[in-house]
């Protein structure tokens, strides 16, 4: 099986993206290591603070975004970083030629029930002039010039693309390193599997409410075939499963607090996750057009995300637009 570095120059990606990328899998190894450990090593549980988001960071976000921040900033490549659980960017290199912002630890809640949790991370291009402005990371996701995840689970997986294709590696335990597993990934058209969290079921715009109804109906509705659910409760683990397997994963605009219609960010979570999916033949938009498209104009903002196999997302878009 073949390893990653030979993988990446094969595929004729840019030695200074490959050093970003070989940095972020001694990330990986290093969190999925901590993992492993929970209790054993003291990493379960909540901190006091929270993160910008307002959300409580768990000592494994802490952790993972410590680990990311310093190894990454370490890279020459790195101009800057942002997190999910940092207000502002962090810089590196001057004349780094690379932007990485990252999610550090996705699925936080499913670390203390030892469930799959994940790191996202994106890459996008610093611009040609020495610097490092926050300003340098609001690029559409259409910019990205790698994308992807590593998913801790039974297995711990590196998953991400540089625009030729979908590539899976595995971590062998047993030499410590990331296999290629996988070198196509593609995501079948047709579905009978979709993950929402139902609990927001009244929350949710109409058209999404009339689409998951239709499909709750199975074979008695209008779709005629029975559908399975899965909800994971962590986007990466979910993604993973889509990927994997076909799907429909959605988290979609709903009307509980005024100020935050959408839960999933952007930057860290919507575009990496978009650029995948596409690259494996799916589709990934937020209910009002193609998430890659998005100008951001802010690094913690949080988009709609209804992605997967290509004829589900369709459909479900359909019932949006109130043309199904
Ligand atoms: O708590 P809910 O509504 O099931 O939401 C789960 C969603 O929230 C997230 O966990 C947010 O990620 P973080 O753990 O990084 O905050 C997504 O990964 C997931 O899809
Ligand atoms: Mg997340
Ligand atoms: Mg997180």
């Amino acid at each position: 099986m073949q390893r990653l570095i030979p993988t990446l120059r094969n595929d004729q990606v840019d030695e200074a993206l490959i050093s970003v990328i070989n940095t972020l899998q001694i990330c990986a190894k290093e969190i999925s290591f901590r993992c492993g450990q929970g209790k054993l090593a003291g990493v379960l549980g909540s901190t006091l603070d929270e993160n910008i988001q307002g959300e409580t960071q768990k000592k494994l976000d802490v952790l993972a975004n410590q680990l990311l921040k310093d190894i990454l900033l370490e890279c020459k490549h790195v101009r800057a970083v942002a997190s999910e659980e940092e207000e502002g960017i962090v810089g590196g290199t001057l004349d780094g030629r690379y932007l990485v912002a990252f999610d550090p630890l996705d699925g936080s809640s499913n670390i203390d029930i030892n469930s799959m949790v994940g790191t996202i991370f994106s890459v996008l291009p610093a611009p040609a002039e020495p610097g490092a402005e926050v300003d340098m990371f609001l690029q559409p996701g259409s910019n990205q010039v790698a994308a992807g995840y590593i998913l801790y689970g039974p297995r711990t997986m590196l998953v991400f693309t540089t625009g030729k294709g979908v590539k899976m590696f595995t971590l062998d335990q047993t030499v410590g390193e990331f296999l290629l597993t996988e070198a196509d990934v593609t995501i079948a058209e047709t579905t009978t599997e979709f993950a929402i969290n139902m609990s927001n079921h009244r929350h949710w715009q109409p058209g999404m409410r009339r689409y998951i109804d239709d499909l709750l109906l199975g074979k008695a509705g209008p779709r005629n075939k029975d559908f399975n659910m899965r909800w994971v409760a962590a986007m990466v683990a979910d993604v993973h499963r889509v990927l994997t397997r076909g799907g429909l994963f959605t988290y979609p605009w709903d009307s509980r607090k005024a100020n935050k219609p959408f839960k999933l960010r952007l930057m860290y979570e919507g575009n990496p996750m978009a650029w995948l999916v596409e690259q494996a033949g799916g589709l990934a938009d937020t209910g009002e057009g193609r998430i890659l498209d998005i100008q951001p104009t802010d690094i913690h903002q949080r988009c709609g995300v209804i992605l997967g196999s290509r004829d589900e997302v369709t459909t479900c878009l359909q019932y949006l637009k109130g043309s199904q």
